[in-house]
């Protein structure tokens, strides 16, 4: 559906004497139906990669192909065309403040030439979509933020896009509304079918609704897949740092650490030892007793020191640090028996 080619952006430097890389080389290829996250620190290049979806930016090297078309070789005419079937909402919503809930969203169709009567028929049902039926004749000023980005939404629904773009739709938005904003770009994404592409810097966004992400750092994809993969096995620092909160079940606190060693250090009567492992769980095997069965089936004990379960993507996903007693031979076996089953085993050798 999208395909970014080495897109590289390239600006001077303040004092014009070098170049500074706002892009380098990134790929980035987007399947239709995806709600695709692009996540980063502020200043990570972003914004810069989502504007050459639709050429707001041009970048300096690489192509923008869009189902099957590249943008960069069109001519101006041909791309405002093509800009019709990609919409856009933004942070701060850039709505017309003089323009009612109807106004707003009718005017691309007006600058389109498109009839009076037409124009209301395709209006209305898409006011209604966003749940603003009662607000029509509202101007912005009368409308909280949540209800602004869904004139936004409706706007950039008006000529029948088949990709949304989204720069930071939520980011001024309360959690609750964000929720709600969310919830309703993952409706419009399965009703419409419509691709979506999100910038964001909030991992929990991405975690709600996008199914891949690509993590940037420094004008590069540092780190790209499904959410779900992502979330469970993040390698690179900078998506370890973005999962924050989510990897604080991953962290012993400075709290326990003593007692972990302590624990750790004391062997247990007939040869048993005591391991610490971390078990991430994903999908069914949340629901099925798989540790439970592992600990009777060889004789283990087991003692939770830190969980957490959580959803994403309508998945169960969690982690479970706990320390194991057994035997040696008994341990391996318990830990090649939950790993059959689909659950992901490290053993860990610090306890920091
Ligand atoms: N027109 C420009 N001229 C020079 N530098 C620019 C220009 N546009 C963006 N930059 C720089 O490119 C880098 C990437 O900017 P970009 O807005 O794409 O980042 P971002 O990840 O979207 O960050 P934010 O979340 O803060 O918007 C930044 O360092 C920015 O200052």
């Amino acid at each position: 559906m999208i395909e970014l080619k080495h897109i590289t952006q390239e600006y001077d430097t303040a004092d014009g004497k070098g170049k500074f890389f706002a892009c380098k080389d990134v790929n980035v290829h987007v399947k239709p139906g995806d709600i695709f996250g692009i996540i980063g620190r502020s200043g990570a290049g972003k914004s810069t990669l989502v504007r050459c979806i639709n050429l707001l930016n041009r970048p300096t090297s690489g192509s923008v192909i869009v189902d099957g078309k590249d943008l960069t070789k069109m001519s101006e005419s041909e791309l405002r065309e093509e800009r019709r079937s990609i919409g856009m909402i933004f942070q701060h919503f850039n709505l017309l403040s003089s323009r009612t809930v109807y106004g707003n969203v009718a005017l691309p169709l007006e600058l389109a030439g498109m009839p009076k009567d037409k124009i209301r028929e395709k209006v209305m049902p898409l006011i209604e979509l966003v749940g603003l039926s009662e607000h029509v004749n509202k101007y912005p000023s009368q409308l909280s933020g949540g209800q602004k980005q869904r004139v936004g939404i409706a706007r950039a629904l008006s000529s029948d896009p088949k990709i949304l773009l989204s720069d930071e739709a939520t980011s001024a938005l309360d959690p609750e509304t964000t929720q709600a904003t969310l919830q309703l770009l993952k409706k419009i994404n399965k009703e419409l079918g419509l691709t979506i592409v999100m910038i964001t810097h909030e991992m929990d966004v991405v975690k709600q609704i996008c199914n891949r992400v690509v993590v940037m750092n420094k004008g590069v994809v540092v780190e790209e897949g499904a959410v779900l993969e992502v979330f469970r096995d993040p390698k690179n620092e900078v998506t370890q740092a973005m999962l924050g909160t989510a990897l604080a079940a991953r962290t012993i606190p400075a709290s326990m650490v003593e007692r972990v060693k302590k624990v750790l250090n004391t062997p247990g009567e007939n040869g048993r030892k005591n391991h610490l492992i971390r078990l991430t769980f994903v999908g069914s095997s949340t629901t099925e007793p798989v540790l439970s069965r592992a600990c009777s089936k060889f004789d283990l004990d087991f003692n939770i020191l830190l969980g957490q379960v959580d959803e994403i993507q309508s998945e169960s996903y969690g982690t479970l640090t706990i320390v194991m007693e057994g035997t040696t031979e008994n341990f391996r076996q318990a830990l090649n028996y939950i790993a059959e089953r689909g659950v992901r085993v490290e053993e860990l050798t610090n306890v920091i």
